[in-house]
């Protein structure tokens, strides 16, 4: 691949640290700039031949139409549905993300959620803080021998499949890509969703969002679920159609759901987050010390790659992701 010349770069989230050192070790010049408005970026973005962002900065059409000199749009992170990327194709800029590098934070977190709505940990937490000692009102139900349906048996879907298999659950799942033999060597069995809506006890979603997953779970799949069913989304909002989530919170229909991201963030209208059947998070999937730390260097690393004009085929560097899994079925009785 020919090198690209990258000689100055804005990195406008909190991007771990290693990120700006690893760029300026190999001659980038790096701005920080935490909290610029759309306005400020879109006057800004020319003086840049490199952007890194999270998933606040929305890179549209407009910014991407102002940067003159952009080459490259690097994600820290996974989902790139906060950069206009047909806008960047038009223009010549290459969009890269780091999508291994927060896969087990996001997978632990969504595992959190499943097991705190089982047992209302935070609702329990909370009433205890507030001096109640409410044993009744906090009863909960095992995880053990439930069904949980994961719609998206990615990298995220699969490393929720194996830990959850380990507290007793049968996972079953869709995904329009993954073969349901590969799925099945993990202990997924796939089938249509039609067939799997009616028999979950627990969903979660793990998808991109795009026109296909918008409202994936919707008045009418809510409908076709068992009823109480409880649902995770810990990947983008919108893919549980967020009012038709609190109308089936309310008739019961849904018996609970953990929500880690949200349409608009922060949420505005807080009727779900107020929901008391609702536990919610601030988009923390990837907030911890390792994810940031390996989707700041790996996005640093692969700036650098095209710099020095490497072939970036492969250049994601495996994650031991079967290692947590692994162990597990390894500790796993023989008898379940
Ligand atoms: N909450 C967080 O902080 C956080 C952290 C990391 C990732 N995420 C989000 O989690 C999601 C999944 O990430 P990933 O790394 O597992 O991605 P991935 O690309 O590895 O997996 C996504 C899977 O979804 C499948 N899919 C696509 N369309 C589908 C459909 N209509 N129905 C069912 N499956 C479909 C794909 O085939 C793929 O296997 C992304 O939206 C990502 O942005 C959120
Ligand atoms: O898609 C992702 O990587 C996650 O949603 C994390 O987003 P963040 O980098 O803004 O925490």
């Amino acid at each position: 691949m020919a090198p690209i010349s990258i000689r100055t770069v804005l990195i406008s989230e909190s991007v771990d640290p290693r990120c700006r050192a690893i760029l300026e070790e190999n001659g980038i010049r790096v701005t920080e700039k935490q909290t610029m408005k759309k306005e400020e970026l879109i006057a800004e973005i020319k003086d840049y031949d490199g952007l890194v962002v999270r998933s606040a900065t929305k890179v549209t059409a407009d910014v991407i139409n102002a940067a003159d000199n952009l080459k490259i749009i690097g994600r820290a992170g996974t989902g790139v549905d906060n950069v206009d990327v047909d806008a960047a194709t038009k223009k010549g800029i290459i969009v890269m993300n780091t999508p291994s590098g927060n896969t087990i934070s996001a997978a632990e977190l969504t595992c959190a959620l499943l097991m705190s709505l089982s047992r209302n940990v935070p609702q329990a937490a909370m009433s205890m803080k507030q001096g109640n000692w409410d044993r009744k009102k906090f009863m909960g139900a095992e995880l053990y021998g439930k069904v949980l349906g994961i719609v998206g048996l990615g990298r995220i879907g699969k490393e929720v499949a194996t830990r959850m298999q380990s507290f007793g659950m049968k996972t079953i799942g869709y995904d329009p890509i993954t073969p349901p033999g590969v799925s099945a060597s993990w202990g997924v069995e796939q089938m249509s969703l039609e067939q799997l809506w009616p028999q979950c006890d627990y969903i979660t979603v793990h998808t991109p969002l795009m026109a296909a997953t918008v409202g994936l779970l919707n008045d009418e799949t809510f409908a076709k679920c068992k009823r109480g069913v409880k649902v995770v989304n810990c990947a983008r909002g919108g893919i549980i159609d967020e009012a038709a989530l609190l109308r089936a919170l309310e008739s019961g229909q849904c018996g609970g759901a953990g929500l880690d991201v949200f349409v608009e963030e922060p949420p505005k209208d807080r009727s779900l987050v107020q929901h008391p059947n609702v536990i919610s998070c601030p988009h923390l999937g990837a907030s911890t010390k390792e994810a940031q730390a390996r989707c700041g260097e790996d996005i640093a690393l692969q700036i650098v790659d095209m710099v020095k004009g490497n072939n970036l085929v492969g250049a994601c560097r495996p994650r031991p992701h079967s290692f947590a899994p692994l162990m597990l079925t390894l500790l796993r009785p023989a008898w379940t």
